[in-house]
């Protein structure tokens, strides 16, 4: 059975007509790190604050760590960290102080683990460096390193990439992924472009208007956006014989409605077109498909617009 951190249950937030969230029924499992995907405005934060406990649903309910009595779900939380919004840096402060003032006001026992953190996150060799002085990059990171304080075991992570640089995107993911692998740490991290959580998310959940338009695994995803030819013709069992010995590959699959994918030969189709044209099969349909990331969302979202 898998071990879930977070599930919620027809969660809603409605502020007067306008619904941040509708009916939300989302599922992450222990140890992923969940892409939460929308347009600016769509609900994440809202469903995210919910979590934190820095706003409540208009209905619905949260169960975390397998709690959901409003009692175990304080408690639960203390198994959290999350930056919601930008986290207060005193910039007049270094890495370590600024770790020393939020492990007090957090009440997290013992200055021993701060030292640990910092290296985690790479900013053990800052010394004196104010963070006041620190890169957009090196901010995010010391707010990722306040998070971590008191060692949760799931994360929240609302837009941890905004304003960073494509190098800062590339760091900052390699660190999270590195965090998971280590420390096995759930992520739920947020952002409104798809391709900056691919290489990261294991789950992802699409979130439209305040409706979860989906959620799919990382396989799922990568099998609806891989390219391929579609291949229609009148014998497709003869047709994949010849794709097998004459193209010499096993990497298709035979649908139903004697439809092939060819995972393969997407840069020569002439020659694919030509033989199977040889042995005499009569072709249908024949044409490229497959979607890129950024246009997988553009479409699910597209097509949830017109609803
Ligand atoms: N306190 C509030 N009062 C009224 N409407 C609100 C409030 N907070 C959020 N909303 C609305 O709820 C919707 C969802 O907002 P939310 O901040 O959750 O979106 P988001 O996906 O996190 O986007 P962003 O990346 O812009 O923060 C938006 O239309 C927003 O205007």
């Amino acid at each position: 059975m898998i071990d879930y951190v977070l599930r919620t249950s027809q969660l809603t937030k409605q502020y007067k007509d306008q619904y941040a969230l509708d009916k939300v029924d989302l599922a992450i499992p222990k140890g992923s790190i969940y892409g939460f995907i929308g347009q600016n405005g769509a609900g994440k934060s809202t469903l995210m604050r919910i979590v934190s406990g820095l706003s409540f649903p208009t209905s619905g309910s949260i169960e975390l760590f397998g709690k959901n009595a409003e009692k175990e779900i304080v408690q639960s939380r203390k198994r959290m960290g999350a930056i919601i919004e930008s986290p207060a840096l005193f910039p007049h402060m270094t890495a370590y102080e600024n770790m020393e003032v939020h492990r007090l006001q957090k009440g997290v026992p013992g200055k021993a683990n701060i030292g640990k953190i910092l290296e985690l996150v790479g900013l053990r060799e800052t010394g004196r460096k104010k963070a006041g002085n620190f890169s957009m990059g090196m901010k995010q990171r010391l707010g990722l390193a306040i998070a971590l304080l008191g060692d949760p075991e799931f994360l929240i992570l609302d837009e941890p990439t905004n304003g960073l640089d494509p190098m800062g995107v590339v760091e900052m993911r390699e660190l999270l992924k590195r965090i998971n692998r280590e420390t096995g740490l759930t992520i739920l991290i947020s952002s409104h472009i798809l391709s900056e959580l691919h290489q990261l998310a294991t789950h992802y959940g699409i979130i439209h208007r305040g409706k979860l338009l989906e959620q799919l695994t990382v396989k799922e995803l990568n099998e609806r956006c891989q390219h391929y030819l579609h291949i229609k013709v009148n014998d497709p069992d003869r047709a994949a014989a010849v794709i097998e010995r004459k193209l010499d590959t096993t990497e298709f699959e035979v649908m139903s409605g004697g439809v092939i994918r060819l995972f393969r030969y997407l840069e020569h189709p002439g020659k694919v077109s030509s033989e199977l044209a040889a042995a005499g099969l009569e072709i249908e349909q024949f044409m490229p498909m497959g979607e890129d990331l950024e246009s997988y969302f553009a479409g699910r979202i597209g097509g949830a617009g017109h609803e």
